[in-house]
C-alpha cells in the first residue's frame, strides 16, 4: 500500500451500530470462508446467503472471482497481490458490517498471516474464519472451472495447492468438510453458529 501525506478527517455517522441492529433485527459480522479452489467456498456462501435472505436477514457475498473482475481487477496472484487483494476485501467487509450486513467473504486466502491481518481489520469480535476443508485430490477431481488441469500443464503460474502454498487454518472458528458433509447440512451448521453467536438475531424463524 502506498502511504501518502494526506489531510483527512474521519466523519462519524449519526446512526450508531445498536440503532441499525435494532431496526434490522439482527447483528452484523464477517463469515470468512477460506479453502482451496474447488473446495466449495462459493457454493456454501451463496447457499447461506439465500437462506439468510429468505429469513429476512441482510447478507451479501463477496466472492474471489467476482471481486477480481471489478474492484481488484488490477491484481494478480503473487504473494504481494494476494495480500493487497485481501486487505481491500477486509476493509470492504468492515464497511459492510458497519452498514449492518452479515458479510460472507469467500476467498482462498492461503496465507495464515494474511488471514490474521483480515481478522484484525474487521475486528476479532465480529469475525469468524470458516475453513472449507477438502483434499487437493477431491478438488482436482471436481475441477469445476478446469483450472487444475491447466495448472498441472503449467499454464497457470502460482496456482494454490499446485505451485503456490496453502496454510491450513490452525484455530478456525469452524471447519466444514465438504467431502463428508452435504451442502444443506453445512448451511444448517452455519445458521446454528450465527444464532449461537447472537448474529442471526430475533428475526430468525425456526
Ligand atoms: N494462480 C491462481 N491461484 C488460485 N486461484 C486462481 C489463480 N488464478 C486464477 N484463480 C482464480 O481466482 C480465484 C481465487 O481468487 P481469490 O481472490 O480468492 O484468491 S486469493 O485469496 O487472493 O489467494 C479462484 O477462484 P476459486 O476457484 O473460487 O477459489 C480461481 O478461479
Ligand atoms: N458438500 C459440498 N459443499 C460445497 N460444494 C460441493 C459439495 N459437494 C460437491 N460440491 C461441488 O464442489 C464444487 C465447489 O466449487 P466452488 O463452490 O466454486 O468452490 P470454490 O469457491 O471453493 O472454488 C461445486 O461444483 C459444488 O457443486
Amino acid at each position: 500500500m502506498i502511504q501518502r501525506e494526506r489531510n483527512l478527517t474521519w466523519h462519524a455517522s449519526k446512526v450508531d451500530r445498536k440503532e441499525r441492529e435494532e431496526r434490522n433485527g439482527h447483528g452484523s459480522c464477517v463469515i470468512w470462508f477460506t479453502g482451496l479452489s474447488g473446495s466449495g467456498k462459493s457454493t456454501l456462501a451463496f447457499a447461506l446467503e439465500r437462506e439468510l435472505f429468505d429469513r429476512g436477514i441482510f447478507s451479501y457475498v463477496l466472492d474471489g472471482d467476482n471481486v477480481r473482475h471489478g474492484l481488484n481487477g488490477d491484481l494478480g496472484f503473487s504473494e504481494a497481490d494476494r495480500k493487497e487483494n485481501l486487505r481491500r476485501i477486509a476493509e470492504m467487509s468492515r464497511l459492510f458490517t458497519d452498514a449492518g450486513m452479515i458479510v460472507l467473504s469467500a476467498f482462498i486466502s492461503p496465507h495464515a498471516q494474511d488471514r490474521e491481518m483480515v481478522r484484525n481489520i474487521v475486528g476479532p469480535e465480529q469475525f469468524a474464519e470458516v475453513y472449507v476443508k477438502c483434499s487437493l485430490e477431491e478438488c482436482e477431481k471436481r475441477d469445476p472451472k478446469g483450472l487444475y488441469v491447466k495448472a498441472r500443464k503449467g499454464e497457470i503460474p502460482e496456482f494454490t495447492g499446485i505451485s503456490a502454498p496453502y496454510d491450513i487454518p490452525v484455530e478456525p472458528e469452524m471447519v466444514i468438510d465438504t467431502e463428508h458433509t452435504s451442502l444443506q447440512e453445512s448451511v444448517d451448521q452455519l445458521i446454528q453458529f450465527l444464532i449461537q453467536k447472537g448474529f442471526a438475531g430475533r428475526t430468525y424463524k425456526d
